[in-house]
């Protein structure tokens, strides 16, 4: 079974073209959305797809253009399509995730009181590979994003990493592509100024080429266009555009 990626957008948290980061990853049995931000809806309306065609969703950390349509997603599922879907995360981002997030928008008593009520909430283990359908394998990789919060990247089937939001992490990169066979890597991409809580275009640059060779950029600010032939043999992902992986 071939393992296809379609980004429901690539674009920065702030981007107004490319709408926010999140991705549809599936195969001929199985969709998993990774991450569901604003934008999600609009992007999932555009590609002329329903909520109903997911069959799973899994967060990566809390921010909104990661976690602000899951509002959305959690009223559409209970009361139009009356399905719980999976909700794979780590664990440590369910309470803040509720508690910080979503509470304020889908409590109502006796109907919906917790995450549980919208969805199948299945906690992924960090640093162990877990099967979500029998074609999709999932690792969690804790990584650095923003300081006194948690966020993860994930290792797919054994060979792709997606890396989310993370600040560089040069040695990660080093070990996925010669110890574990890593042959794939979509990497969030700052194109300009200091990276606090994102990884750099130069970061990136830094990179031995070959290793470069595999890296697919997103999670890009909207005058990527400017850089289109400022990243060595790196290439920007495309919105929607499918991807065999
Ligand atoms: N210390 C921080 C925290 C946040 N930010 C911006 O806010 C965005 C939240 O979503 P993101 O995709 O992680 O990108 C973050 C930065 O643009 C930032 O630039 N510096
Ligand atoms: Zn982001
Ligand atoms: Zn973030």
């Amino acid at each position: 079974m071939t393992l296809k990626l379609q980004m429901l957008g690539t674009g920065s948290a702030f981007s107004r073209k490319y709408f926010n980061n999140n991705a549809l990853i599936f195969d001929e049995n199985f969709t998993l959305m990774v991450d569901c931000g604003v934008t999600a809806p609009t992007a999932l309306h555009q590609l002329g797809r329903s909520w109903d065609s997911i069959d799973a969703v899994l967060i990566t950390h809390t921010h909104a253009d990661h976690v602000g349509g899951l509002e959305e997603l959690a009223f559409q599922m209970k009361m139009r399509y009356q399905r719980k879907i999976p909700l794979y995360l780590a664990e440590p981002l369910a309470g803040p995730l509720w508690e910080h997030t979503l509470k304020g928008g889908l409590y109502q008593e006796k109907y919906i009181e917790s995450l549980e009520d919208v969805f199948t909430v299945i906690p992924l283990p960090v640093g162990t590979p877990a099967d979500l359908s029998p074609g999709i394998t999932v690792e969690l990789i804790h990584t650095r994003h923003i300081p006194g919060r948690d966020s993860y990247s994930l290792y797919l089937n054994g060979r792709v990493f997606y890396s989310a939001d993370m600040t560089f992490d040069p040695q990660l990169l080093h070990q996925l592509v010669t110890e574990r066979r890593c042959d794939t890597i979509l990497h969030e991409c700052q194109l300009e100024g200091e990276g606090q809580v994102h990884t750099t275009l130069s970061e990136l640059l830094s990179l031995p080429e070959e290793l470069q060779s595999n890296i697919h950029l997103m999670h890009y600010a909207d005058n990527m266009e400017q850089f289109r032939n400022s990243t060595g043999p790196m290439k920007f992902l495309e919105q929607h555009r499918v991807y065999e992986l």
